[in-house]
């Protein structure tokens, strides 16, 4: 017998993570007022927002209608911030402005919390320096803190052709950021297609960024053609996860997700849970800029073991968490591979994901790139004290993890949630009473 009876309702998820932080700098480096409709207030959002404040730029953020209004005066009448730039647990945010920093004739120093600083920043610092960009990390330029100085107050980025070696969305932004500032064109080079939401964005602001045989081209001073506009923030489909796995493996559960953003390069969860015979069907909301779907799912009591690798991890990343919950429920034996860059998240994800299932009683083992889950093996839990290790997605798969036992667990560090998905335990607790 589980401990939760199953998950029923509508839900509305909080705005795409990604898409907010991209749309607060676009709006904040253009000239004129703007909105952003159903953005993420989450912490690593808000992360961004106060380092625009720094800069100067008058942002307003409205709980109530859930809108960002950035009145901005254009990048050229930012100050020169006095004060360490704090990007709190925000990774998208460390990288993501250390490309916008570049062009802008000042010092910066960014540094976040303590997760932020073990994590590698040698993959902005490299690229951006073979763009002339003065930056440099500790730990001989590999980690926070970054300073980010102008020589003498001049900006001079040149543009780069470049070969991506890191699968990552955050590196081939912080390239196209920084390249907007560029004298020549950028021409950039991806290993597998990460999130688009930079270049779809881009475009929304009067950018031509576009798709040149393999290579994603920027033209030289794109910066000069910014046109501000309105962004309408779908759902995210990595907060969404959570509720999709909780909908296909809680008896009894009927979930259906409003407005989530359902752009390919980010929604591989889908095809995992058709590749595993789960019940989940896709509305169409509307077809814009970032396609936008309502999701509804169904308890799935037959589920079948899936192997997730190669093109497919990038579209996933953040959910491997809860998908690796997802295939221990599954009949027989799921791999999960290729995904080395979840050691380098808020936590090492392949380490605290095994960890927390085994201690759960899954039988789950570590790889050097990812995991395999033994499903339906079930032991009892070895302790029922558990940390999120303050990673928000290992504190939501926890929570999710915890509906499946007849025991109640207790999460250290729960409010890491607070990064990405604030309302989760209200939004769980909701579905929970069936409304
Ligand atoms: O560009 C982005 O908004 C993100 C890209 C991904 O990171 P990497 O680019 O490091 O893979 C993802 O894990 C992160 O949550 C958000
Ligand atoms: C990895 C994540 O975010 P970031 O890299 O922005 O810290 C995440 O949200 O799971």
């Amino acid at each position: 017998m589980v401990k939760s009876k199953g998950l029923t309702g509508e839900i509305k998820v909080p705005g795409d993570k990604s898409i907010t932080h991209r749309a607060i700098i676009l709006g904040s480096l253009s000239e004129g007022k703007m909105k952003i409709i159903d953005p993420l207030l989450g912490e690593d959002c808000l992360s961004t927002i106060n380092i625009f404040r720094k800069l100067g730029v008058d942002i307003r953020v409205n709980e109530v209608n859930k809108e960002i209004i950035i009145n901005a005066q254009g990048y050229r009448n930012f100050v020169e911030p006095t004060q360490v730039l704090d990007t709190g647990n925000s990774g998208t945010t460390t990288r993501l402005l250390s490309g916008v920093l570049a062009g802008l004739p000042f010092m910066s120093v960014m540094s976040g919390d303590d997760s932020i600083a073990k994590r590698p920043m040698d993959r902005v610092i490299e690229p951006l320096r073979l763009m002339g960009v003065d930056i440099i990390g500790s730990q001989n330029n590999s980690r926070t803190p970054l300073v980010i100085n102008s020589m003498n107050n001049v900006v001079n980025i040149n543009g780069v052709t470049y070969d991506m070696q890191v699968k990552s969305a955050q590196v081939k932004s912080a390239i196209l950021f920084a390249g907007l500032y560029a004298k020549s064109d950028v021409m950039l080079k991806e290993q597998v297609t990460s999130r688009n939401h930079t270049e779809l964005m881009f475009q929304q602001f009067g950018i031509e960024v576009e798709k040149q045989d393999d290579y994603i081209h920027l033209p030289a001073h794109s910066i000069d053609k910014l046109v501000t506009t309105d962004i309408q923030v779908p759902g995210d489909i990595s907060s969404a996860a959570f509720f999709i796995v909780a909908g296909l493996i809680i008896p009894g559960s009927h979930i259906v997700i409003r407005n989530v953003g359902t752009n390919m390069t980010r929604s591989g969860i889908i095809e995992v849970v058709k590749a595993m015979g789960g019940q989940i069907s896709l509305k169409s909301v509307s077809d814009g800029a970032e396609p936008i779907c309502d999701i509804e799912v169904k308890y799935t009591a037959q589920l079948n073991a899936t192997d997730v690798y190669g093109d497919m991890i990038p579209t996933l990343i953040d959910e491997i968490p809860i998908i690796a919950l997802l295939m221990t429920q599954a009949r027989g034996r799921s791999v999960i591979r290729d995904a080395e860059e979840l050691k380098v998240k808020e936590t090492n994800r392949i380490d605290k994901v095994v960890e927390s299932l085994n201690q759960l009683g899954y039988h789950i083992e570590a790889t050097d790139d990812g995991m395999i889950i033994y499903g339906q093996e079930k032991e009892s839990m070895q302790s029922t004290r558990f940390s999120s290790f303050n990673d928000h997605r290992i504190g939501m798969l926890l929570a999710i993890a915890n509906l499946l036992e007849t025991e109640e667990i207790e999460i250290d560090h729960i409010d890491a949630v607070n990064v990405s998905y604030p309302s989760f335990m209200n939004d769980l607790r909701r579905l929970q009473g069936g409304n």
